[in-house]
């Protein structure tokens, strides 16, 4: 028996030591995940990323650009007494991932606490994530989607869709159980499909009415059950634009946090130059409309900077959104095929 475990001890010690570092934080993050007495540890450690009904706190730098705010545990443990509420609290936080040198990272929700209170506390400002990601960098863009996501997640499944009875989460956040049923659920996305279609010269975007003023999007839609992603994507361009595309291209994905987290499957596709013609769905559509290559890149060089001023007249999705990197895309390929 002790001679099994030494071997099995000295596996691992093998095993962490060949490791890359990025293959031991996913294995450390794991164990977090799975073990609620390591999880409740880490956080001691960790840094958390606090919510206001659901909009994250950021904070000024010095350079007067905001970026997004990790507090210490220990400091948030403070700062809670400080604004009337037990510092265990903290023990409340969801996991969310750990930085490049293993740091735990978390979540939390502080809606019940007074916003101007914890604002000043923490020098910083609740903002609604969709202008958040106008002001923060591509990778705080990721962590600060994921966190309010996961927020929204264990918000709305609190209760067991067989029987109706409380379900109990873990300690990392990472699944939540009904005691009653047995059943266990884990946080969902829902897969849509983004395409952006192009006539060789030009490129397709619509809004929707929802959209703020001037802003621009390439066509997407969810997937309905059964249906592969390219099915998807062929019925969403028919539906809502009336054309019928060809030549797809898988660009990428990414998580988007709305409507309540959806995992956006990105790609490119044509139409033939010769039938062009859109005939736009409008329960779905405000408007579609082809764009040109010198109106694309002046769009993705002027995104509105300041949500207090007025708008340019036509604009495309933040930097972050998997729509602008589709346009960046196309935009490049003209530029290459102009030369
Ligand atoms: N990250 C990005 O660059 C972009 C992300 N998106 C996201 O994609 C999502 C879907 O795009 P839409 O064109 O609005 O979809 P859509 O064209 O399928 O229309 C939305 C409608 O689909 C129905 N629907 C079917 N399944 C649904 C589900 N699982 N959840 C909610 N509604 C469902 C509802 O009636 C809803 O009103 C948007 O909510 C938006 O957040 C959209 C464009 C760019
Ligand atoms: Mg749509």
């Amino acid at each position: 028996m002790l001679k099994s475990f030494k071997l099995l001890f000295n596996c691992n010690l093998v095993l962490s030591r060949s490791c890359s570092g990025y293959v031991s934080r996913m294995r450390y993050l794991m164990r977090l995940k799975e073990d609620d007495e390591a999880c409740r540890e880490a956080l001691k450690s960790g840094n958390i990323l606090l919510y206001h009904k659901l909009a994250p706190l950021l904070q000024k730098t010095n350079s007067g650009v905001y970026k997004l705010a990790c507090l210490k545990t220990s400091d948030l443990e403070h700062i809670l007494e400080k604004v009337g509420k037990d510092k265990h609290f903290v023990n409340e936080s969801f996991l969310l991932g750990c930085t490049d040198k293993g740091q735990p990272q978390f979540s939390l929700e502080v809606g019940d606490l007074d916003r101007r209170a914890l604002e000043q506390e923490c020098q910083g400002l609740f903002v609604d994530l969709r202008r958040a990601f106008f002001m923060i960098t591509g990778s705080e863009s990721a962590l600060v989607a994921k966190g309010q996501a996961l927020l929204r997640w264990h918000q709305t499944n609190g209760f067991c869709s067989a029987t109706g009875q409380p379900t109990i989460r873990n300690q990392s956040g990472s699944f939540r159980v009904c005691p009653s049923s047995g059943i266990t659920y884990y946080p969902k996305m829902a897969p849509v499909v983004i395409v952006l279609v192009s006539d060789g010269s030009r490129c397709l975007l619509a809004r929707q009415a929802m959209f703020p003023p001037g802003m621009y999007s390439a066509l997407s839609g969810f997937c309905d059950m059964g249906e592969s992603m390219e099915e998807a994507l062929h019925r969403e361009v028919a539906e809502e634009v009336g054309l019928e595309v060809e030549n797809l291209q898988y660009s990428g994905s990414q998580h988007w946090p709305f409507p309540q987290s959806s995992f956006m499957l990105a790609c490119h596709a044509t139409v033939n130059p010769d039938k062009t013609q859109v005939n736009i769905d409008t329960a779905e559509l405000e408007d579609a409309r082809w764009f040109t290559f010198e109106e694309i890149t002046e769009a993705l060089q002027n995104p509105p900077r300041n949500p207090k001023e007025e708008p340019p007249v036509f604009w495309v999705p933040p930097s972050y959104a998997i729509a602008n990197q589709l346009i960046q895309e196309w935009a490049n390929q003209q530029q290459l095929s102009r030369k």
